[in-house]
């Protein structure tokens, strides 16, 4: 393959830069505190943990953290697991295919914002079993199933995906509590919003890429749910938009390390004290790469709005409630098919305040 399908290829404004910026990445956090019975009850210890991570939710949107508790050899084994499974002939991939019916499985076709990723996934859901509504239409009340399907071939893939998913499940719940604790909140203030969670797994292959100038492994995005909790192998990929100066900052795959970052309804949660960072994954010519991310998805009827004790008249809501579920099932049909018009995003419900008197103006209805 010396070209490249058109769908491919990026606009030049978002085409990657070939100089990699790596120095003063995205921060770095010890999770051992928690799991170390001498000093998890520490309360200054414990507020020092919770300061690091509320600094990293502010200014970066992004952490990485190490000593997390979950066993590095579980990760190992689904990336094993995975790399048999993706190494498969196509139609046998197919055969567990992700269609208009059945939203998890393989699927090698996938759009960020109109233009095809240079990638293949398979997708499941943490909780098997779960509902989330039949389609977009707001109007139409029908719900379905979610039910994981499973290849045939490798027949060690299930299992090592569902321990994954128990094991990082743990650890989200643990990362949730401690933003929670940043936001001055009591640490399981958001927990109920998760009781029938939609949370799902991916398991990313990115190819190499015959022309990795022209093209992404996923366009630049922001991840809609809570909580991303993302592992990469060794082959770095993952770009992350700095801040502070627009940068994209590539991160350094740490062994054993995981990837935090915080999603579009913290960002609400929080009335923007917290940003959802974008990011994208850029491919090579010479070596494929495989990365997970957990995404760490509230009950599809949970309804998004900044969290009451953090709004009062001095700081009022920045976002007008919408209804997760309906948010995703609109956002997912984006990536389904080439559209015109830009995917539902949280700034259609943003709320801007004219002068004194409060006039606001949002520009989406979904409800
Ligand atoms: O592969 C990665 O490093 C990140 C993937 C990602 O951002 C996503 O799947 O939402
Ligand atoms: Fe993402």
């Amino acid at each position: 393959m010396g070209e490249i399908d058109p769908a491919f290829i990026q606009a030049i404004e978002h085409r990657p830069k070939q100089t990699i910026v790596e120095a003063g990445g995205i921060p770095l956090i010890d999770l051992s505190l928690l799991n170390d019975p001498d000093t998890s009850d520490d309360p200054r210890a414990l507020a020092g943990l919770v300061a690091q991570i509320g600094d990293a939710c502010k200014n970066w949107g992004f952490f990485q953290v190490i000593n997390h508790g979950v066993s590095p050899g579980l990760l190992r084994g689904l990336l094993t697991a995975g790399k048999n499974f993706f190494d498969l002939p196509l139609e046998e991939k197919r055969k567990v295919r992700r269609d208009e019916e059945n939203p998890l499985g393989y699927y090698d076709t996938e759009h960020t914002k109109n233009v095809r990723d240079w990638k293949e996934v398979f997708d499941f859901m943490a909780d098997n079993g779960t509902v989330k509504p039949a389609s977009y239409e707001p109007a139409d009340q029908e719900h379905q199933k979610l039910i994981n399907q499973w290849p045939e071939y490798p027949p060690q893939l299930r299992e090592a995906c569902e321990e994954y998913g128990r094991n990082v499940e743990k650890l989200s719940y643990k990362l949730l509590e401690l933003i929670s604790m940043s936001l001055g909140l009591p640490a399981k203030r958001f927990n109920g919003f998760f009781k029938e969670q939609i949370s799902s797994i991916r398991l990313n292959h990115y190819p190499p890429c015959p022309t990795p100038e022209l093209a992404l492994g996923v366009g630049r995005h922001k991840d809609p749910g809570a909580l991303t909790v993302l592992a990469q192998d060794d082959v770095s990929g993952l770009e992350v938009k700095r801040k502070a100066d627009g940068e994209w900052i590539r991160v350094k795959p740490i062994p054993d390390s995981y990837i935090i970052n915080v999603g579009d309804i913290v960002q609400v949660w929080s009335n923007d004290n917290y940003e959802s960072a974008e990011h994208r994954v850029v491919v090579n010519s010479e070596r494929e790469r495989f990365s997970i991310p957990f995404f760490f998805n509230p009950s599809y009827y949970t309804i998004v709005k900044p969290i009451e004790e953090l709004i009062n008249d001095e700081n009022p809501a920045k976002y007008k409630e919408y209804n997760w579920g309906m948010f995703l099932s609109m956002r997912k049909n984006g990536n389904f098919k080439k559209l015109e018009v830009e995917n539902l995003q949280i700034h259609h419900f943003k709320i801007t305040y004219y002068g004194r008197f409060h006039l606001k103006y949002c520009t989406y209805n979904m409800m």
